[in-house]
């Protein structure tokens, strides 16, 4: 029997995802490599995704699959003869004529007509449905939905009953996760052989619901021919590479951040950034801030040292002290910030550069071997000297290229935080994470985590990986309660436990 990785939990999500073409290479070596017919897998698909549906909505028992013309209406014809065979209602509806299904996919409507099923040409939805089957369009979309299938799409979309996509939300471009025209909610996506990287980038975390995933029982030796576009990073991953604290550790071992940040009317940027950093497990943190507000910064946080610093003379003592320089939450572009910009770039102290200071980075490009970078879409923007949509419309693209012009470790923020540093391994995407976080102060709360993170000994690529999924986990603790209204101080709030490993039902103490 065909094995799934039933439950949607990232623990069993494979950290590997793919293009298109990619799986559509995986798919030809293990038919020609290995004798797995197309027609077999394609049995498999939807024997998966049947039992899959069964597990997971077991009292549904009005099923309607929307079909395409192509492979992935062939695994919706596979789960409706499985469907049949069980004794559920079960309706086929054809978008585009069935004449035009070839191979596999009209083996498999074969089959469903033999097995009593009759295909009914797409007329709109039936409102009794418990259960719809999105098998119109996987891996083989081509271009912008439109017409009857875009119809289609936006009737799914209205309906109340639940959804599941079969290997990608109709709709989702299978590399870009950006929707063309217009794509399926899903509740759930089941994907078959490949995790489809478009899932996690772009419209994929809107779109994609649960994810669940088949490799289809294809040999492990097939994977090691393909190397991997994307990797998949959570928080449950990442936090292997913080070990336990030695029982002889002393605050000095564990890192001296310092934050240089906050310029009048802005000091609860680089506060926020400062206590993250504490969170995240700093041993020390100094907050190199404006002497306006640098009296009472840490009034109720005594744990943070503050500095007035009025310029180069007074943070170049701070920097050399620290083992970490993060520099940019609410440093503004006005003169007292741009000179602290030129001392801290110039210093040969591992940087943390937000905000402001990339701002400052884009009027005057740089490279830095030894920074991470955190632009949010509008900051790559700049830094790039292109259209934020341009940014958006492919994110490892982006990501790839500002690694390129300015070295180190790039964070690319937005839905499905993308991770590109300049060493051999492919970027990450980190799955963590939820609009919640879209809230005032969340990126300078990731720049004190980052900052943290590279204090405590992890190098530039790996405290951006391990920092964002923190970041992102500890968003979705403070997620529990509501994800509207959630505020980055909450994420802070949450940092400890989710850094210890310690379950929400586990700690009731605020
Ligand atoms: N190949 C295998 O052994 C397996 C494939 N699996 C499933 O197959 C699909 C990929 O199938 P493919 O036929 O390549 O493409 P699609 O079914 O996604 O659809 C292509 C079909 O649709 C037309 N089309 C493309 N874009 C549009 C559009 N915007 N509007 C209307 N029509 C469009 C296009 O002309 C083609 O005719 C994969 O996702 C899996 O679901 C099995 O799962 C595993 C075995
Ligand atoms: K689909």
């Amino acid at each position: 029997m065909t094995s799934i990785r039933p439950m949607p939990d990232r623990d069993r999500l494979p950290h590997a995802l793919y293009r298109a073409e990619q799986v559509r290479n995986l798919e030809r070596i293990a038919i020609k490599g290995y004798g797995i017919a197309g027609l077999e897998l394609m049995n498999r698909a939807g024997a998966v995704a049947y039992r899959m549906l069964r597990a997971r909505w077991p009292t549904a028992r009005r099923l309607v699959v929307l079909a395409g013309v192509g492979n992935n209406g062939g695994d919706g014809f596979v789960v409706a003869r499985l469907a049949l065979a069980d004794g559920l209602s079960v309706r086929v509806l054809q978008l585009g004529e069935t004449e035009r299904l070839r191979g596999e996919a009209a083996e498999s409507c074969a089959a469903y007509r033999a097995a009593g099923g009759v295909p009914e040409a797409y007329r709109g939805l039936p409102r009794d449905a418990d259960l719809i089957i999105d098998a119109l369009l996987g891996t083989g979309l081509e271009r912008t939905v439109e017409g009857i299938w875009a119809e289609a799409i936006q009737a799914v979309n209205d309906q109340r009953a639940r959804v599941l996509a079969l290997d990608l939300p109709s709709g989702l471009h299978a590399d870009t996760g950006r929707a063309l025209g217009v794509a399926v909610r899903a509740t759930a996506t089941v994907s078959f052989i490949g995790l489809k990287q478009g899932l996690f980038l772009g419209d994929g975390p809107d779109c994609r619901g649960e994810v669940h995933f088949s490799a289809l029982d294809i040999p492990a030796a097939v994977y090691a021919r393909e190397i991997l576009s994307l990797r998949r990073i959570d928080w449950d991953q990442q936090g292997q590479l913080l070990g336990p604290r030695p029982r002889t550790a002393h605050k000095g071992d564990c890192g001296h951040v310092l934050i240089v940040g906050g310029a009048p009317g802005m000091s609860g940027a680089a506060r926020l950034a400062g206590e993250a950093a504490l969170r995240a497990g700093a041993g020390l943190v100094t907050v190199a801030t404006h002497p306006d507000h640098a009296a009472w910064l840490n009034l109720n946080r005594p744990e943070l040292m503050v500095s007035a610093v009025a310029g180069p003379k007074t943070l170049e003592p701070l920097i050399a002290r620290a083992d970490v320089v993060a520099i940019g939450p609410g440093l503004g572009r006005a003169d007292w910030g741009r000179r602290l910009w030129q001392c801290a770039q110039g210093s040969a102290k591992p940087l943390v550069v937000d905000a402001d200071a990339l701002n400052l980075l884009a009027e005057t490009p740089a490279r830095g071997a030894d920074w991470v970078l955190t632009p949010h879409p509008g900051e790559a923007a700049r830094l790039l000297g292109v259209r934020v949509s341009e940014v958006e419309e492919d994110r490892p693209r982006a990501a790839r290229e500002l690694q390129r012009r300015f070295g180190g470790a790039v964070v690319l923020k937005g839905a499905g935080s993308l991770i590109q540093g300049d060493s051999q391994r492919p970027p990450a995407v980190c799955s963590d994470g939820n609009p919640g976080m879209a809230t005032a102060g969340s990126g300078d709360v990731l720049t004190g985590v980052i900052a943290a993170l590279r204090g405590q000994g992890l190098d530039a690529e790996d405290a951006a990986c391990a920092g964002v999924c923190l970041h992102a986990a500890a968003g979705d603790r403070a997620a529990l309660r509501g994800e509207r209204g959630l505020l980055a101080g909450d994420i802070v709030s949450a940092l400890r436990a989710v850094a210890n490993g310690i379950g929400e039902d586990e700690c009731r103490f605020d």
